[in-house]
């Protein structure tokens, strides 16, 4: 990432998000020439960041997109995603968003559950057309990652288990509207530990072993996305080890003639090149601690109080002799704690604070509790 101590945001009203599109564009780069040695298709999950610029990027290095809402797949194609180029994922899918991705005739369903295909055969069938499907399964992998961002186990609600294939292959049969096309694995994100995509490739290879015993050679392979970043060095790994990652798929998937491979990668992509940017509104003195107090609360960047996730904070104004500070947001809520117990060069009134890899999962899950104002994103090229 540019060095951000030499930014001049003197008159830069805080909150902010910054993007350095020069890391964008160096990881986007790495990803694709990683994925296109072994013909790999990535799809980029907009959930992890929707805006405009950061589309663009990715569209313009021929990736496809991961949409799971009917409003993330007219995003896509406002920005300039072919529709072929799209799947749509969710176990919740409304009959509205099924019709707008039927409308836009999208690449491929990826369905969660039986009562699913059973509605989008249905409204494919109102408008006499064939919708091309994915059974997501659920490998019951363990993702290894934190509790809430887990989503291949048994008791996890995405996916058909293993069990409920038999009834769907039967179902699949008489739903004459649905073209059945693959099959899609998601196990979880943050996923730091590559040994679990070893152990998502064994499953996958289980798996349509299974299907091809039943008659079905499956075109399509999606094994989802969750590849993790480092949130405590961002400066030591600002770009994730994709050749390792992709190295894992093409040493143990049993990839068949003619059948194509699909990733659905967001945060390996754009974390590192995002960070929230605030200004300290006040340093309050406490007994037993000091409080940092930012004008940036869990209203810009959630994740800490969701998931006790750890960003690096820095202070880009101060060298002054090292202090601790437990550093907050200015929200109604305890929670609203960015983290405790931060060592930081000694912080004033306006300081700039930077805090790290928010470019996936921070404008995204944005609010405007306490009515405040959205925060507006700057790009490093403006
Ligand atoms: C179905 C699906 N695909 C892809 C992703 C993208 O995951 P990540 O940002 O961890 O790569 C997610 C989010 O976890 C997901 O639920
Ligand atoms: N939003 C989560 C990840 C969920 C991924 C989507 N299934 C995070 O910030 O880590």
């Amino acid at each position: 990432m540019l060095n951000l101590k030499n930014q001049n945001w003197e008159n830069t009203p805080t909150p902010f998000y910054y993007y350095d599109l020069e890391l964008l564009n160096q990881t986007v780069t790495l990803a694709h020439q990683e994925a296109a040695r072994y013909g790999y298709h990535v799809h980029y999950a907009l959930k992890a960041n929707s805006n405009a610029p950061i589309l663009k990027t990715m569209q313009q290095y021929g990736f496809g997109a991961d949409c799971v809402s009917g409003n993330e797949i007219k995003q896509a194609l406002a920005n300039g995603f072919g529709a072929d180029q799209i799947v749509f994922a969710g176990v919740g899918k409304s009959d509205a968003e099924i019709k707008i991705a039927l409308d836009a005739d999208i690449f491929c369903f990826n369905c969660e559950s039986v009562q699913e295909l059973e509605i989008i055969n249905e409204l494919a069938a109102q408008q006499n057309t064939t919708a091309w499907i994915a059974l997501r399964i659920n490998p019951n992998v363990n993702a290894n990652t934190h509790k809430y961002i887990t989503t291949g186990l048994e008791e996890n609600k995405f996916g058909i288990n293993t069990w409920e294939l038999p009834e769907v292959l039967t179902l699949l049969n008489q739903l004459t509207h649905l073209e059945f096309i693959g099959i899609h694995f998601h196990i979880g994100s943050q996923i730091t530990d590559l040994q679990v995509f070893e152990q998502l490739c064994v499953r996958v290879n289980e798996i349509q072993q299974w299907f091809r015993e039943q008659g079905f050679n499956l075109k399509h392979l999606n094994v989802g996305g969750g590849l993790g970043v480092d949130y405590y060095t961002p400066e030591n790994n600002a770009i994730p080890d994709f050749a390792a990652y992709f190295a894992i798929f093409n040493r143990l998937l049993e990839v068949q003639p003619g059948q194509v491979v699909h990733f659905e990668l967001g945060r390996a992509l754009v974390a590192q090149c995002g960070a929230l940017i605030s200004r300290v509104l006040y340093i309050k003195k406490g007994q037993k601690k000091n409080f940092a107090i930012l004008d940036a609360g869990m209203t810009e960047l959630i994740r800490p109080m969701l998931y006790q996730a750890h960003h690096k904070i820095e202070n880009l104004s101060s060298n002054l002799p090292e202090q601790t500070y437990d550093v907050v947001g200015p929200i109604c809520e305890s929670s609203d704690c960015f983290a405790q117990n931060v060592v930081l060069p000694e912080t004033h009134r306006h300081d700039v604070i930077a805090i790290r890899t928010a470019g996936a999962y921070g404008e995204v899950m944005a609010s405007n509790y306490n009515l405040r104002e959205k925060a507006t994103a700057i790009y490093s090229s403006n």
